[in-house]
C-alpha cells in the first residue's frame, strides 16, 4: 500500500500526523516478582543508570513524542532519585494492580486532541530510535494502530499435561508481541477500559484492540529489544545497550 502512494499522498500524510501530538506512556508499577531481586527490577542498576532511567532518557530524547507518562506502583520509593525525575516532559500516574490498569492510568493524564499513545514497558530499556521511527511511520500503512513484533524464529511445540510434546505448531503466522505499540490515545483508552471491565486478560493493548474487532499492524522490530524478566536477561541487555553505544 504504501509503494503504490503517490508523494502528493505522502507529503500530506506526513503533515496530517505532524500536528497529532505523541504521547509515550511507560508502565513501570510492576514488582518485578520473576526478577526476585531486593527492589522492583526497573530501579535495577543497568550500565550508568537504571533500567527505567534509561528508557525514560530514550523516550525523553526522541524529537517526534511531546511528553512520557510513567505509571509507578503506590509505595514507589526509587523514582524521585532519578535525573530525569524533574523532566518537563515527564508526567507520573498511580498505577494499577495489573499492567492493563497502570496503562489505562496513564492513558487517562493524555487530553491532547487526536493524540497517538506511544505504550512501551519500562522493563524494555534495549530499544532504539530507529524502531520507534519505524513504528510512527508505519501510521500511513495502519491508521488503526501498530505493533513492534518479532516473528517466531524457533521451531514451537504444544505440551501435553504430561509435559511431553503434544505436537509441533506451524511458526508460519506466529509473532512475538514486543513494545511500543502504537494506536490513537482515546480509542486504545476506550477499548481497554472496556476490555478490563469484561474481565478480558489483556496483556498488551493489541489485545484489548483485538477484543473490539480493530486488527494492529505488525512492524518487525529488532530482536534486541528484549523485556528484562529473569535474572539472566540483566546481563544479556548490558551486552544489547554496549553494542548499541558502539555502533552510534
Ligand atoms: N501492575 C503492573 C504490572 C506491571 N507493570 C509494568 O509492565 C511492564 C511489563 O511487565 P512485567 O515485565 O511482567 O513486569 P512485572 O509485573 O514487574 O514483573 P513480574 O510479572 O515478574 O512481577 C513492566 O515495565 C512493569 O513495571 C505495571 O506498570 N503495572
Ligand atoms: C506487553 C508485553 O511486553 C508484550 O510482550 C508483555 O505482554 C507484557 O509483559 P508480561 O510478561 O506478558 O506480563
Amino acid at each position: 500500500m504504501q509503494g503504490t502512494m503517490k508523494q502528493s499522498e505522502t507529503q500530506f500524510d506526513n503533515e496530517a500526523y505532524a500536528s497529532q501530538s505523541v504521547v509515550a506512556i511507560v508502565p513501570a508499577a510492576g514488582i518485578g516478582s520473576r526478577m526476585g531481586a531486593n527492589r522492583p527490577k526497573q530501579y535495577l542498576p543497568l550500565l550508568d543508570s537504571c533500567i527505567l532511567g534509561i528508557t525514560l532518557q530514550l523516550l525523553l530524547d526522541h524529537p517526534d513524542i511531546a511528553r512520557v507518562v510513567v505509571a509507578l506502583h503506590s509505595q514507589d520509593q526509587f523514582f524521585s532519585t532519578l535525573s530525569q525525575a524533574q523532566h518537563p516532559k515527564l508526567h507520573t500516574v498511580e498505577g494499577g494492580l495489573e499492567r492493563a490498569n497502570s496503562v489505562l492510568a496513564a492513558l487517562q493524564n493524555v487530553h491532547e486532541t487526536n493524540a497517538w499513545a506511544l505504550v512501551h514497558d519500562a522493563a524494555r530499556p534495549c530499544l532504539t530510535h530507529q524502531d520507534i521511527d519505524r513504528l510512527l511511520a508505519a501510521r500511513q500503512q495502519f491508521p488503526q494502530g501498530a505493533i513492534l513484533a518479532a516473528p517466531v524464529r524457533d521451531t514451537m511445540k504444544r505440551a501435553s499435561a504430561d509435559g511431553c510434546v503434544a505436537s509441533t505448531v506451524s511458526r508460519e503466522a506466529l509473532w512475538h508481541a514486543l513494545t511500543p505499540q502504537l494506536f490513537p490515545a482515546q480509542e486504545l483508552q476506550r477499548n481497554l477500559a472496556a476490555a478490563i471491565a469484561a474481565g478480558i486478560q489483556v496483556t498488551d493493548e493489541a489485545s484489548a484492540m483485538e477484543w473490539a474487532g480493530v486488527h494492529p499492524g505488525l512492524v518487525t522490530g529488532r530482536s534486541d529489544n528484549i523485556k528484562i524478566t529473569h535474572p539472566d536477561d540483566l546481563p544479556l541487555a548490558t551486552l544489547y545497550l554496549r553494542h548499541q553505544r558502539e555502533q552510534r
